[in-house]
Formats: structure tokens, C-alpha cells, sequence
């Protein structure tokens, strides 16, 4: 994901100076409207491990080390159970020995840890966690619902699991997912607005446990949707599932575009650019950058143990463009039509792709 250089974020609607609202004057590019106040920033139990920003929030630090020379440091309460649910005297209070940064690294070795057969096992069920916590809360998407419920919902579904949420308070985000709704590209606050028939709704989950980051996102009918909105949803998850069918050692990340975009424009919708898939491991983004755009200048081959997202946002339309609401965080489209997304994260094997956060309903 290429961050945008914000300012720290306005505190929505109620910081302590009384009610101050950043979207006085703002003008929508669509319909939807934040309600707030937000809720009180949630609490994740002592004994859960955490990334370094859940304290201060990751600010663009200095890389501080290589991820390959990273010393990981855990302590072992004791033998991990063989099963994928971890319960809370097996948790390693582990916690990586470096800061989130802005990508600056354009190494291609970021992203890709030699994964022993210990780091591959807390990728897979971490990853089977994530999955887990999403749909947990997209079973509870219908109209009425509010996104701050999804995000208590999600939220108390990974501390149940000993994992910390990575969005909270990652570069100082104040919620625990991203519930992005209709025009909204990506990165939407959960707030009190109720879902409404008619709706779309991304869920982007990404948990935080044993010292990894695992990152998945799916986008959901409130109730009845028109055609347009289901044409989008099925062409998102299409090209999805095309870019991940080429990946394998040695492929090009720059490649990835070119297996999404023809897809997007067969069926009318526009890809985004501004944000893109990234390395994911003990960091929760680091390089490489994966556009989901043809013709791209993306550096890299993909490698055995390489650890990254896939995550397409497709607009209904042929405008590609996003702006940004006041709250420095909520992505919409420029033109106000619906955007979709589907994200996962895959491991590079030996010999292909293992999709580590792969839903195991078939459709
Ligand atoms: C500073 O600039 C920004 C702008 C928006 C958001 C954030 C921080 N952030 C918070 C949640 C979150 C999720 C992802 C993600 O990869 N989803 O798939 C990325 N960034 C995220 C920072
Ligand atoms: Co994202
Ligand atoms: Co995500
Ligand atoms: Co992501």
C-alpha cells in the first residue's frame, strides 16, 4: 500500500476541544455520510502479544534493521499445542524487534523470511485465525447493523483467539478492521451508521499473533443488491482469483496487473491505483508493492517463502480515481460510483501458491 504522507489524523468529530467536525464545508463525491462520534478506542487484554505501534502508533521510523537480520524475540511459555486455536497459556509473547516504516526499502528480501517449519506453521494458523474473524463478523452483516457493531464483533473475536487486531492503532488508526461501505475504496472507520438494504460492505480483517501479520478482506450484499453491485462483487473476486493463478516461483509481481485489469474493463469496472498489495509477515506491510494495474514498473520475482497480499479494488465505471474524506483516512471514489475489493494472503511454495487465508467454503 503506497501511504500518503497525512498529517496525523483529526480526531473525528470528538476530540477533546468539544465537537469538532472536519467535514464542515466537505463536499461528498457520493452518498454516504460518516455518524459519529466514534466509539471509545477499544482495549486488547495485557496478556495478548502486540505489534511495537499498538503503544504509539506507527510513525514513519527509520527501518532499523533488515527483516532477514531480525531478531525475533519470544519466550516460549511452553510447547505449542498441535491445534490451530491457540488458547492463552501457549502464547509466545513474542513481538519483532523492528517498526513499521513507509516501504521505503525496495529490497525484494523484505517480504520473504527464510519461513522455518515453525514460521510456516503460525503463518497457516494464523492465517486460518484471520479467516475465522471474518467470517464470524460478515455473518453478522444485515440491515440495521452498524459498522461499529462489525468492528466489536471482530474485535472481540481476536482477543478471544489471543490475537491483537493489526489495524488498531496501526499509524494511528482508531479501529480494529476497515469497513468500507459502497463508494468507499478502502480504510472506511467504523462508526453508528446502520447498514441499509441495498448496500455493499468490504470487511478487511487483518490479525496480529505470534509475531506475524496475516491480512484478508471480502466485500458483502446487505440484503438485496442491484445488478450493477453484483456484477462488481463477482468481477473483484475474478480478479482476484486470476492473479492469484500466476503466481509461483519466478513469477513477475509486475504481472499481476496484467492478469486483473482486462478483467475489470470486460465487465465495466476501472482498477484503483493509488493503494496496493504489499509484503506481509512480521511486519504487517512491507515490500514488495503489488499494483493491481497493467503496465506497471512493480520490481521483483517471486521467491519460496515469500509472504504477500493480493487485494483489487475495482470501481463500477472507468474512473480509477480516489479521494480522501477530511477524516485523512476513509478512500472513496472520485465520481461517487460503488468500489469493491477482495484480498488474500498467499505464500510462494516450492512449486506454486498456497492461499494462507483461503476460505474453505467452496461457492
Ligand atoms: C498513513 O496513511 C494511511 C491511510 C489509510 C490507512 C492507513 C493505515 N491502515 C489502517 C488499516 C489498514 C489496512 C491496510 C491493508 O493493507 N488492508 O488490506 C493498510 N493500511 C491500513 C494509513
Ligand atoms: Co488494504
Ligand atoms: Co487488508
Ligand atoms: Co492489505
Amino acid at each position: 500500500l503506497r501511504f500518503l504522507c497525512h498529517v496525523l489524523p483529526i480526531n473525528p468529530g470528538n476530540s477533546r476541544e468539544g465537537t469538532y467536525n472536519p467535514f464542515v464545508n466537505y463536499s461528498f463525491t457520493g452518498t454516504l455520510r460518516p455518524v459519529y462520534p466514534l466509539s471509545p478506542k477499544r482495549v486488547v487484554p495485557d496478556h495478548i502479544p502486540r505489534p511495537e505501534y499498538a503503544q504509539d502508533g506507527a510513525v514513519f521510523r527509520k527501518r532499523q534493521m533488515s527483516i532477514i537480520g531480525l531478531t525475533y524475540t519470544t519466550r516460549h511459555s511452553q510447547k505449542r499445542d498441535e491445534g490451530c486455536r491457540p488458547t492463552s497459556q501457549n502464547t509466545d509473547q513474542g513481538r519483532a524487534g523492528k517498526n513499521e516504516d513507509c516501504m521505503q526499502g525496495n529490497s525484494q528480501e523484505e517480504s520473504r523470511l527464510p519461513l522455518s517449519k515453525r514460521h510456516l506453521k503460525i503463518a497457516l494458523c494464523l492465517s486460518k485465525l484471520g479467516r475465522e474473524v471474518l467470517d464470524i463478523t460478515a455473518a453478522a452483516i444485515r440491515p440495521g447493523v452498524t459498522t461499529d457493531e462489525l468492528d466489536e464483533i471482530a474485535h472481540n473475536a481476536c482477543i478471544e483467539r489471543n490475537a491483537y487486531p493489526s489495524p488498531l492503532n496501526y499509524r494511528n488508526f482508531p479501529k480494529s478492521i476497515c469497513t468500507s461501505v459502497n463508494e468507499v475504496i478502502c480504510h472506511g472507520i467504523p462508526d453508528k451508521r446502520k447498514l441499509r438494504e441495498g448496500d455493499i460492505i468490504n470487511l478487511d480483517i487483518s490479525v496480529y499473533y505470534d509475531g506475524f501479520h496475516a491480512d484478508l478482506n471480502e466485500t458483502y450484499p446487505v440484503g438485496k443488491i442491484d445488478e450493477d453491485s453484483e456484477k462488481l462483487i463477482r468481477t473483484t473476486r475474478e480478479s482476484l482469483d486470476a492473479a492469484i493463478k500466476i503466481c509461483k516461483p519466478g513469477a513477475l509481481f509486475r504481472d499481476i496487473g496484467k492478469a486483473i485489469e482486462p478483467i475489470a474493463r470486460a465487465n465495466g469496472c476501472a482498477v484503483v491505483r493509488t493503494f496496493t498489495g504489499h509484503g506481509v509477515n512480521t511486519l504487517f506491510h512491507c515490500p514488495p508493492n503489488i499494483p493491481h494495474y497493467a503496465k506497471n514498473k512493480a520490481v521483483g520475482t517471486m521467491k519460496p517463502g515469500m509472504t504477500f497480499t493480493i487485494e483489487p479494488m475495482l470501481n463500477l465505471g472507468n474512473s480509477w480515481s480516489d479521494v480522501h474524506w477530511p477524516d485523512n483516512w476513509t478512500a472513496t471514489t472520485a465520481d461517487g460510483r460503488r468500489s469493491a475489493q477482495f484480498e488474500d494472503t498467499l505464500l510462494i511454495t516450492e512449486t506454486g501458491v498456497e492461499i494462507l487465508t483461503a476460505s474453505n467454503v467452496k461457492v
